[in-house]
C-alpha cells in the first residue's frame, strides 16, 4: 500500500476521450515485415480528463497497425466505467488492486481473459492512469517507480497465476538485494543512457540500396546492434543478410526477426543456413502461443538466442516461456499486456529466471513508453544492463510532446513528468481516422 499525506487533494477522473489515430506508414513500407507487409502505424488513444486545478490529463495509447484500430477504440470505451468518476488516489493507494479491478469485470473478462483486444484496451487505460499519476507527482514515470520502496513496487503487481514462478516475498528479496545501489545506476544512466538497437534499416519492403544506405547511417550514429527482417524466401533472406553484413561488418551485432512466419522445423532448418551470418537472436520464429515449439527451436539453434514477446498475450505465457526455457531474450511490450503493472510482474519473473529484458518498441509511441520500463528494470529490478538493449525505430517521434532522445546509440532518460506518451494536439487532429487532414487528403490501402 502506498501512503499519501493528508494534505494532498483528491483528483477525480471526470471524463474520457478515445481517439482513432492512424499514420499512413504503408505508403513508404516503414515497419513492413514478412507477416505484415503494409502496416499503417496506429494508436487507440485515451485522454483521461480530471478536475485537477491545473487541468492535468492522463494520456495513454495502445498500438495497432491500422484496420481494427476502431475495435480497440470500442473496447476502451466499453471499459471506461472502470475509471470514470473514480479518484486517482483510490487507485494509487493500492496499484495492485487497481490492476486486478481493471481485469476483473466479469462480463468484459469473457472477451479475453487477459488477451486480445480487451487486453490491448486494458494496456491503454492502465498506462493513462500511470501517466496521470506521474504527472501529478511531477516525475517522469521511471523516477516515480524508481523512488518506490521495494514494498511499494511489489504492491503494484497482481501475482494471480504466477506464484508458482515467483511469490511476493521472493520479489521483495530480489528488489531489496539491489536497493542500496540504486543511485549509482541512476548516475550511470544520466551520463551514458540505456543502449538502443535499430530496426530502421531492416524493414522487408525497403530496396537493397536503401537498406545499404541506412546500415551505413546506423553505424555512423553509433549503433552497436541492428535488426533485419527475415521470413520471406530463404534465398532472399540470405541475400539481404549478406549485404547487411557487408555494410556493418562484424563489430555490430545483427538480429533477425521472422515475425511468426515459420513452422517449428522450418525455423530450425532455416536457421541452419542463416547462422553463417552470425545472428545474435532470432525473433518470433514461430507462433507466439507455441511455448513448447519455441523450446524446441531454442535447444536446436543454440548458441543463437530465441527472442519473443511482442505478441505474448500476458504474464502467464511469459511465465511458461521462462519455465520451459523457450527463450533467452524477453521482449516485453508496453501495451500488448495490461500496461505498467503487468510489465512489472514480467520483469520480476525475468529477474528471477535471469533472462534479459530487451523490449519491443518502434510502432508509434512504443519507444517513448518502453524506455521507462527498461530504465526501472535496470535501477530497481534486475540491476543489470548486460546483454540488454531497447529497440529503436526513428519514425513518428515528432508527434510527441516529450519524444525520445537518442545519443550515440543510447536512450537518454526522459525528464518531463509523465509517461512520455502525450501527442501534440495538431498531430491528433490531423491523424484522426478517417476525418483528419492526413486521411482526407490521400487514398491509401486502409481506406
Ligand atoms: C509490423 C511491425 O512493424 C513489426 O514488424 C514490428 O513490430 C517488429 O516485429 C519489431 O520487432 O519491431
Ligand atoms: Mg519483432
Amino acid at each position: 500500500m502506498r501512503e499519501f499525506s493528508q494534505t494532498k487533494t483528491m483528483t477525480t477522473i471526470t471524463d474520457i476521450k478515445v481517439k482513432d489515430i492512424r499514420f499512413p506508414t504503408s505508403l513508404t513500407l516503414d515497419g513492413s515485415d514478412a507477416t505484415n507487409p503494409d502496416p499503417d502505424y496506429s494508436a487507440a488513444y485515451v485522454i483521461l480528463q480530471t478536475d485537477h486545478p491545473q487541468q492535468i490529463e492522463g494520456h495513454g495509447l495502445t498500438f495497432t497497425i491500422g484496420r481494427g484500430n476502431e475495435v480497440c477504440v470500442a473496447a476502451i470505451k466499453a471499459m471506461s466505467h472502470l475509471v470514470v468518476g473514480k479518484s486517482l488516489e483510490s487507485f494509487t493507494s493500492d496499484m495492485g488492486a487497481f490492476w486486478k479491478m481493471m481485469t476483473s469485470d466479469s462480463q468484459l473478462r469473457w472477451l479475453g481473459p487477459e488477451k486480445g483486444v480487451i487486453h490491448l484496451a486494458t494496456g491503454a487505460l492502465v498506462n493513462a492512469v500511470w501517466d496521470l499519476y506521474a504527472k501529478i507527482e511531477e516525475k517522469p514515470l521511471w523516477r516515480l517507480l524508481a523512488d518506490m520502496t521495494p514494498e511499494e513496487l511489489v504492491s503494484c503487481v497482481d501475482f494471480t497465476y504466477i506464484t508458482d514462478a515467483i511469490t511476493p516475498d521472493e520479489a521483495l528479496d530480489l528488489l531489496k538485494k539491489i536497493e542500496a545501489t540504486k543511485q549509482e545506476r541512476i548516475d550511470h544512466l544520466m551520463v551514458h543512457g540505456y543502449p538502443a538497437y535499430t530496426t530502421s534499416a531492416g524493414w522487408l519492403g525497403y530496396s537493397d540500396e536503401k537498406v545499404r544506405r541506412l546500415c551505413r547511417e546506423a553505424k555512423e550514429e553509433g549503433f552497436k546492434h541492428l535488426k533485419m527482417k527475415v521470413g520471406s524466401s530463404l534465398e532472399d533472406d540470405m541475400r539481404r543478410a549478406a549485404l547487411i553484413r557487408e555494410e556493418i561488418g562484424h563489430d555490430i551485432k545483427l538480429m533477425m526477426d521472422a515475425n511468426q512466419k515459420w513452422d517449428v522445423q522450418e525455423a530450425i532448418d532455416n536457421l541452419a543456413q542463416l547462422k553463417k551470418f552470425d545472428p545474435w537472436w532470432i525473433e518470433e520464429p514461430t507462433s507466439p502461443d507455441d511455448v513448447l515449439g519455441h523450446a524446441r527451436i531454442a535447444k536446436a539453434i543454440a548458441p543463437i538466442k530465441v527472442a519473443t514477446g511482442e505478441h505474448c498475450q500476458n504474464r502467464v505465457i511469459f511465465k511458461q516461456l521462462m519455465q520451459a526455457k523457450s527463450f533467452e531474450i524477453c521482449q516485453i511490450d508496453s501495451c500488448r499486456v495490461g500496461g505498467v503493472n503487468e510489465n512489472l510482474a514480467i520483469m520480476l519473473m525475468a529477474a528471477k529466471f535471469q533472462i534479459p529484458i530487451c523490449p519491443h518498441a518502434g510502432g508509434v509511441g512504443l519507444c517513448e513508453y518502453v524506455q521507462h520500463l527498461s530504465i526501472v528494470d535496470y535501477i530497481s529490478i534486475s540491476g543489470s544492463m548486460e546483454g540488454r538493449v531497447i529497440e529503436y525505430v526513428d519514425h513518428l517521434h515528432e508527434h510527441f510532446l516529450d519524444p525520445v532522445t537518442i545519443k550515440n546509440g543510447a536512450y537518454m532518460p526522459p525528464l518531463m513528468s509523465g509517461y512520455s506518451i502525450q501527442m501534440k494536439k495538431e498531430s491528433l487532429k490531423d491523424h484522426t481516422f478517417p476525418q483528419g487532414k492526413v486521411w482526407s487528403s490521400h487514398q491509401t490501402a486502409t481506406l
